[in-house]
């Protein structure tokens, strides 16, 4: 493939900033591709793996001439970095994020930009429970969707671009607006995410388990609790933290819907519990028949996985 962009800048390098970095060099997407991060430790672990072509002590240097720019860090500190490489922008660059919320991130990010700088936000729907720069690899984003969240007046050309390199990393795109994503994530991680935690949590508190049974008699959903429970704290209160109203939005839903079943299940209404189950069962159903699941093994069905 050819390359998309002469000159990338990665702020934060952890999970998706490396896996970007594998899957441009990977591919020839990049010419030179400059890396920062604020800890001495992670960019010398950079710097020993082969982590970015140069690791810079600053901002201002891993920045300085990039054609886009793309901030990997806490969505909590997007507005902070921002502000710091503002004045340092090449004039006509692109500058995305991969934050897992949008609407805040436009807000504390957009002002600090200077004029004639191009900022498409964007969002891959893909991670891990690792984080880190030694958690990358190359396929995180292959068939996984990636969201562009464009802003108002955002270069029609600066999208294009963002959107070819994302696809020739592997990604499916789609483009939404700000609030209307953060919805969706709240419905579809973040409450998820933090239903895990909780229940990871519940398990701790529950002295007359103990760890080792919770261990070895985990069957498949709790077993991906604690997959999820092991994300990064830090990344997962900045998302609780900027996607307040979606998350207690859906947390609100959520926990009137569990007292009902808390209630059917006091007064043994098995109809009310079927009923509800049968429900959420064609939910999954109709997911997998329209070929939108592309986690599930694809026992032969038409579309099958996306390739
Ligand atoms: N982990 C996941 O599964 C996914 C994460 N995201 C989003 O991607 C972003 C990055 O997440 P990960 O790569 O998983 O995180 P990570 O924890 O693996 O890496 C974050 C990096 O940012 C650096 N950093 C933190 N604060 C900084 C600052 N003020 N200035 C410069 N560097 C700083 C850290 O040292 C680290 O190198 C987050 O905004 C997250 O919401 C999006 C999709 C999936
Ligand atoms: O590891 C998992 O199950 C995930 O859900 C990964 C993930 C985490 C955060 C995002 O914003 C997008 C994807």
């Amino acid at each position: 493939m050819s390359v998309i962009y002469d000159r990338v800048a990665l702020i934060g390098l952890g999970l998706i900033a490396s896996s970007m970095y594998w899957a441009m060099k990977r591919d020839g997407l990049a010419g030179e591709v400059t890396g920062y991060a604020r800890s001495e430790d992670t960019r010398n672990t950079a710097r020993e793996i082969g982590l970015c072509d140069r690791v810079c002590d600053s901002i201002a240097e891993a920045v300085e001439g990039a054609d886009l720019v793309v901030l990997c860090v806490p969505v909590g500190a997007m507005g902070a970095v921002a502000a710091e490489m503002a004045p340092h922008l090449k004039p006509g660059a692109t500058v995305s994020d991969v934050g897992s919320v949008k609407v805040n991130v436009i807000e504390t990010v957009g002002p600090h930009l200077p004029e004639g700088v191009h900022f498409v936000p964007a969002h891959p729907l893909a991670g891990t429970e690792h984080s880190g720069p030694r958690s990358g690899f190359p396929e995180l984003f292959a068939n996984r969707w990636l969201l562009i969240v464009p802003v108002e007046g955002s270069d029609r050309d600066a999208v294009d671009r963002l959107r070819s390199l994302w696809e020739a990393m592997g990604s499916n795109v789609a483009e939404m607006d700000a609030e209307h994503h953060d919805l969706v994530v709240a419905v579809t991680s973040h409450a998820p995410h933090l239903i895990a935690y909780t229940m990871v949590g519940v398990a701790d508190d529950l002295r007359r388990v103990t760890d080792s049974e919770v261990i070895k008699y985990s069957a498949g959903g709790f077993r991906d609790f604690t997959r999820i429970a092991a994300s990064d704290p830090t990344m997962w209160r900045d998302v609780f933290l900027t996607n307040k109203d979606a998350t207690l939005e859906i947390l609100g839903r959520f926990t009137e819907e569990l007292f009902a079943l808390q209630r059917a299940i006091r007064q043994g209404d098995g109809e009310h519990l079927h009923a509800y189950f049968t429900r959420t069962r064609a939910i999954r159903r109709g997911i997998i028949e329209a070929g939108q699941d592309t986690d599930a093994p694809d026992f032969g069905r038409a579309g099958g996985r996306k390739k």
